[in-house]
Formats: C-alpha cells, sequence, structure tokens
C-alpha cells in the first residue's frame, strides 16, 4: 500500500514495527563506508580505526620506579633498621649513570630508571636518611615498587585493533606508543534539517503561531558527540517542491536525518518524498515517543525521518540513528545499555507498546532507584534536559507502582561495542 494510502487509513492500517525489529532491519541494511584515509592524532577522536596499530618499542620504554624513594638490591634490606650507603640519584629523564653494589642505594624519584645493580625500590616515608646514610625501617619485599619495562605494551604486541571507535584512552595509547597519525575509516558525512512553518531561527522573533527550531540544535549536540561530518541544511517549509529539493541536495551525504512532517497531518509530506525519491524501508514503530518515524533510502544517502516532538526526535534518534551511524562509520554498534533499578514513584502506562520515559538517577536505601520526570510530554524537553537516563517500559509492562523495578538505559554510555 503507498504512503498516501496508509495516510488516508489514518496511519493504522497496518501495526508499526516492534523497536527491536526496526533497529535489527536498519542494522541488515546499514554498510559500514570502506574509504580509508590517514589522520594525525587529534583528527583521530572518535573516529574507526582501520587497520592494526602495532607497538614498535616498549611502553614504558625502561624498567623505572612506582615511587619516590631508594632504588637498592633487595637482599641487602632482609632485616629492619638496615642502612645503606647512599651513592647518587635517578630522576624521571636522568638515569643514574653507575652501578648499585651490594650496600649501596640511589635516591630514586616516580617514573625514573631503576639503576643497574637494584632490583627494589623502598618508598620514601619507610626510610630515614642521615648524611649518606640511608635507614630503611622495614626489609624490603625484593622486586617492590618497580614496573619492568613493556608492562603496559611489549613491542611487537598489537596496541589497537581495527574497528575501534577511538576514545580519548586510545589517543594516549597511541601516542604512547610513538605513533603520530592512523588509518582511520572515511567519516559519515550526516545532513539534518527540520521542517515545519511553524519555525524559526533562533536570533530571529517569533511571529504568533510561531516557536524556535530547537531540533537543529539537539541534533547538533549528539551528532557531535558521535564525531561524524556534519552538514546543517537548516529549515525547510512544508511544501512538496521545497522538501524534495532539500533531499535532493541532502542525499550526496551518506546519512540523512529530517526532524517533523513525519505524522499523518495535511502538512506531513516527510514519507511521501521519501517514497518518490527514493524507498521506504519501514514506518512507524511501536514506541512512545517515536511512533512516526521513517527510514529508507535516497540515491546514496541513509534517510530517517525524525518525528518533529523534540523529544521523540532524540529518542529516536537515540534508539534506531546513532546505532546506524557507527555502524555506518564502521564500528560494532552498542545496544542501549541497561539496568534494573526501583522507581522511586508510580508510573502509568497502558500496555501493548513500548515507552521510553525520561528519568534521574537517585540515592536510594541500597544503591540507586530511578526517579521519572514529572511531564512526560513527547514535547517537553526540559524532561530530556533534566533526566539523565530513560526508562524503557516494554510493550508488557502497564501500571507500574513505587518501589517496583524498571529497565534504566543511562544516557552515558559506550557508542560501540568492543567485545
Ligand atoms: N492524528 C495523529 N496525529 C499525530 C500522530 C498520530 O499518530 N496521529 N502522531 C503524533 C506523534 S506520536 C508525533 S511524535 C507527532 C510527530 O509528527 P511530525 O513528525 O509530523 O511532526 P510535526 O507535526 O511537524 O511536529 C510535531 C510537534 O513538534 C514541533 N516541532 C517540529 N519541529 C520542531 C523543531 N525543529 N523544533 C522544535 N519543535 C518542533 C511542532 O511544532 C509540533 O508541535 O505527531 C503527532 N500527531
Ligand atoms: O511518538 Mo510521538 O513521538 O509519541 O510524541
Amino acid at each position: 500500500m503507498s504512503i498516501k494510502a496508509r495516510k488516508a487509513a489514518g496511519g493504522h492500517d497496518t501495526p508499526a514495527l516492534p523497536l527491536e525489529e526496526a533497529r535489527a532491519r536498519i542494522l541488515a541494511a546499514v554498510d559500514p563506508l570502506t574509504d580509508i584515509e590517514t589522520v594525525n592524532l587529534h583528527q583521530a577522536l572518535h573516529r574507526v580505526l582501520a587497520e592494526p596499530v602495532a607497538a614498535a618499542i616498549d611502553v614504558p620504554a625502561h624498567t623505572n620506579s612506582a615511587m619516590d624513594g631508594y632504588a637498592l638490591r633487595g637482599t641487602d634490606v632482609a632485616e629492619p633498621g638496615t642502612a645503606l650507603k647512599l651513592v647518587g640519584e635517578s630522576f624521571a629523564g636522568r638515569p643514574y649513570q653507575g652501578l648499585v653494589g651490594p650496600g649501596e642505594c640511589v635516591r630514586i624519584m616516580t617514573g625514573a630508571v631503576v639503576p643497574e645493580g637494584s632490583d627494589t625500590v623502598i618508598m620514601q616515608e619507610q626510610t630515614a636518611r642521615d648524611g649518606d646514610q640511608v635507614r630503611f625501617e622495614k626489609p624490603a619485599k625484593p622486586g617492590a615498587n618497580v614496573r619492568p619495562a613493556g608492562e603496559d605494551l611489549a613491542r611487537g604486541d598489537t596496541a589497537l585493533h581495527p574497528g575501534r571507535w577511538l576514545t580519548p584512552a586510545d589517543l594516549g595509547v597511541l601516542a604512547s606508543v610513538g605513533v603520530p597519525e592512523v588509518r582511520v575509516k572515511r567519516n559519515p558525512k550526516v545532513a539534518f534539517f527540520s521542517t515545519g512553518d511553524e519555525l524559526k531561527p533562533v536570533g530571529e522573533t517569533l511571529a504568533p503561531g510561531q516557536i524556535h527550531d530547537s531540533n537543529r540544535y539537539t541534533l547538533f549536540g549528539m551528532l557531535s558527540e558521535l564525531g561524524v561530518e556534519i552538514e546543517d541544511l537548516g529549515i525547510v517549509p512544508d511544501q512538496r517542491e521545497a522538501l524534495d529539493e532539500a533531499l535532493q541536495k541532502a542525499s550526496r551525504c551518506d546519512a540523512v536525518l529530517s526532524t517533523g512532517g513525519a505524522s499523518v497531518g495535511d502538512a506531513d509530506y516527510v514519507v511521501e518524498a521519501l517514497e518518490k525519491l527514493g524507498n521506504v524501508g519501514f514506518w512507524q514503530v511501536a514506541m512512545k515517543p517515536g511512533r512516526p518515524l521513517a527510514f529508507g533510502k535516497i540515491n546514496q544517502a541513509w534517510f530517517f525521518g525524525l518525528p518533529g516532538n523534540p523529544v521523540s526526535a532524540m529518542v529516536t534518534f537515540l534508539q534506531l540513528v546513532r546505532p546506524a551511524l557507527v555502524t555506518l562509520a564502521g564500528a560494532r554498534p552498542m545496544l542501549p545499555l541497561q539496568m534494573l533499578l526501583p522507581v522511586t514513584d508510580a508510573i502509568r502506562k497502558r500496555p501493548g507498546r513500548r515507552e521510553f520515559q525520561r528519568g534521574r538517577l537517585v540515592a536510594a536505601d541500597q544503591g540507586q532507584a530511578v526517579s521519572p520526570f514529572g511531564h512526560q510530554g513527547s514535547g517537553v524537553l526540559r524532561s530530556m534536559s533534566e533526566a539523565d537516563c530513560l526508562i524503557n517500559l516494554g510493550p508488557d509492562v502497564g501500571d507500574v507502582a513505587a518501589g517496583e523495578t524498571v529497565v534504566v538505559e543511562p544516557f552515558a554510555q559506550p557508542v560501540w561495542n568492543g567485545a
């Protein structure tokens, strides 16, 4: 049945897809980009590594001290109160050049090379110094406080495997093995625009009936956090020609996101335009917020027609668009990480479809609980801004009493799955 006919039937002629099926269909359709490029470490953040990186050196490069103290032969301090002769010092970056002989010790700082002859470091707090004599309060534990060369990465180890979505720690690992540039997958280019005659850009005065376009800012933020290249195409009026033109232009990118115009209203043209210019994968998902979501392809671009309601646009992005973009970028997406927590207040819900309520993690008697935000309307963006998690209430769930356990998905969670 055509989209027009489905809309005429109220958009309820075919059942909306369960969320898991919608996600599975999207992930099965989207192929990772194949082009590879070389970038420096600053540019590599949140890009997907294309080739393995081997450690060409040991990290750390030398056996070094974990403490400020004294380096010595562990067997020399078998008894408490033993004193040794101080023969020199080893600073980080300025090693002691000589050999530590029997009965001798060297003053050493954290990170400094453990001098030849010594095998143990005793921390400063357990010593007393008198001129060139250092007395040790306790017997040494041979090998204590010494970090062996290569304990982090040994020369020849694979430091990072391909398919990683590079994190700040990964940039540090690359720097630690002395790699200034890496081969990464081409970054997906994602275009987005808002539709709606009521929308005014921020900075302009509102006439009666108008509202500011907030969706382009939430999308900008969520896309930026993902590290993809973004193209903001602004506001497109509710006219078929303007929408067709915007979609054609946007479809040069790897993915296109629109918000608004995805429902069954008389000015909702997005799904019809998708059907005309490309292919509709599916339209309508059995979730609230987010039911009107449309997915498909226009030319080379994956298209996501997100609902206009500000909360709906964000929730559909997190549940369906983000995993798709991570896949497109070449990494394995992390499916929403879930935890089970009691709710502080009762939740009203009709069984039958999945509902995402906004919540806040709070301290409770035994650990944590989740507190649902008071007003759960799809237009109440403050519910997202004040929340730090979604409460995922499955289709079988009905009313929930205070104290009962619910599934919680924190906003802060890994976007890619390294397992
Ligand atoms: N008869 C029906 N009406 C509606 C249904 C339905 O099934 N039958 N679904 C409702 C649901 S659920 C949603 S969600 C909305 C989504 O509709 P659209 O995607 O067509 O979105 P619009 O109608 O264009 O806008 C909805 C709402 O959001 C505001 N909006 C739109 N864009 C922005 C923006 N960029 N920044 C801020 N706010 C925006 C817009 O003014 C509307 O208030 O449809 C329901 N209706
Ligand atoms: O799905 Mo609408 O997104 O419930 O508000």
